[in-house]
C-alpha cells in the first residue's frame, strides 16, 4: 500500500491553553513494498506522526492517503477500524501488551477476535511462531518465562497474525542487547523481503537507517526538512549535525578518511561492504594518497 501525507498538520489539544502544533505542513510519499526510516532530533514528531498510519490520531488539517483511504479529521473510528487491520503498528516495548498463558493463545488472540475458528486462529498463531522463529518448546510456555528477546518476537507474531501489508515498528530494538537487537531486525528485514511489507522504521540508530532502509525522512520541529535515498541524506555530515543526526559508524570512519585525501566517486559509503569494496578498489588502482 502506498501511503501520501498531503500538508499534514497535527495540534494536541486544539483550542485549549495548552494546545501544541507537532507537526505541520508535511508532505511526503511512502512508496508500496519501501522500507523507509524516519529519523529526527528528539520531539521532532516522529511518533506523531506515525500514529496517524493507524487512525491513533486523525489529521488536525490535510490528508493521509493509505491505499485506497483518505484520512481527514472527519473520518469515523469505524472506518479508522478496517485501517488498523492492515498497518501492524509495533509500539515500544510491544512485550507490555502480552497476557495469555501460553505462547500460542497470545498470538491466536487477534485472529480469534476478527473471526477465524479456533482451528484457523491456531494454524495462524504456529504460522507467525515459526515466522518470527520462537523454537516449538516455547510455544506452550507462558510468555512470561521467555527472555526478552523472545517475549518481543511473540508481540511481533501476534501482530504479524492480523495479516497487515504496512509494518510500523517505533524504535524496535530499544531495550535488547546487540544480538537481540541484531536478529529482530534481521527478522523485519526478511519479511520485508520475502513477504513484500512495506516498513516504516522510527529509530535514532544511523546503523540501521544505513543497513536496511531504501528510503530516509528527516523531521525537525515538525515539519520534513529531508526526504531521500540514504546515500543522499548521509552526502552531506554537516548537515546531518546541523540537525542534530548523526552518520552511521562506517560513514563516519569513511569521512575520516575522505578528510584525509581519499576520494569516494560514488559518495560517502554506508555499509562496511561497501566501504570495504570500496577501499580494495582504491588500493589496488592506487589512486589515494
Ligand atoms: N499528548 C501530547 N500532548 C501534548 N504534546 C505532546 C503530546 N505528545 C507529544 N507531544 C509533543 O509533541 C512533540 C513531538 O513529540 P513526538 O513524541 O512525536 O516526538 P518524537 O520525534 O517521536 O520524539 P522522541 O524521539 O523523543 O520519541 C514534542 O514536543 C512533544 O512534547
Amino acid at each position: 500500500m502506498q501511503i501520501t501525507f498531503e500538508k499534514l498538520g497535527f495540534t494536541y489539544q486544539p483550542g485549549t491553553p495548552l494546545a501544541f502544533t507537532a507537526l505541520k505542513d508535511v508532505s511526503f510519499t511512502i512508496a508500496e513494498h519501501s522500507y523507509t526510516a524516519i529519523v529526527g532530533h528528539t520531539g521532532s514528531g516522529k511518533s506523531t506522526l506515525i500514529q496517524h498510519l493507524n487512525g491513533l490520531l486523525k489529521p488536525t488539517i490535510g490528508t493521509v492517503r493509505i491505499g485506497g483511504q483518505v484520512i481527514t479529521s472527519a473520518t469515523s473510528n469505524k472506518d479508522l477500524n478496517k485501517l488498523r487491520r492492515k498497518v501492524g503498528y509495533v509500539f515500544q516495548f510491544p512485550e507490555a501488551q502480552l497476557f495469555e498463558e501460553t505462547v500460542l493463545k497470545d498470538i491466536e488472540f487477534a485472529p480469534l477476535n476478527f473471526g477465524y475458528s479456533p482451528e484457523e486462529a491456531r494454524q495462524i498463531a504456529i504460522e507467525q511462531a515459526q515466522a518470527v522463529q520462537l523454537p516449538t518448546d516455547v510455544w506452550e510456555k507462558s510468555p512470561f518465562e521467555l527472555s526478552g528477546g523472545q517475549m518481543r518476537r511473540v508481540a511481533i507474531a501476534g501482530i504479524l497474525a492480523m495479516k497487515p501489508e504496512v509494518l510500523v515498528l517505533d524504535e524496535p530494538t530499544a531495550g535488547l542487547d546487540p544480538q537481540g537487537s541484531r536478529e529482530i531486525m534481521s527478522l523485519f528485514q526478511r519479511l520485508h523481503q520475502e513477504q513484500g511489507l512495506t516498513i516504516v522504521l522510527v529509530t535514532h540508530n544511523m546503523n540501521d537507517v544505513a543497513d536496511y532502509a531504501d528510503h530516509v525522512v528527516v523531521l525537525e520541529k515538525g515539519t520534513v526538512v529531508g526526504d531521500g535515498q540514504p546515500r543522499e541524506i548521509f552526502a552531506d555530515p554537516q548537515w546531518l549535525t546541523d540537525h542534530h543526526l548523526g552518520l552511521p559508524q562506517t560513514t563516519a570512519f569513511a569521512y575520516q578518511l575522505q578528510q584525509r585525501g581519499f576520494v569516494f566517486t560514488e559518495g560517502l559509503p554506508l555499509t562496511e561492504k561497501q566501504l570495504a569494496h570500496e577501499l580494495a578498489m582504491m588500493l589496488k588502482g592506487g589512486n589515494n594518497q
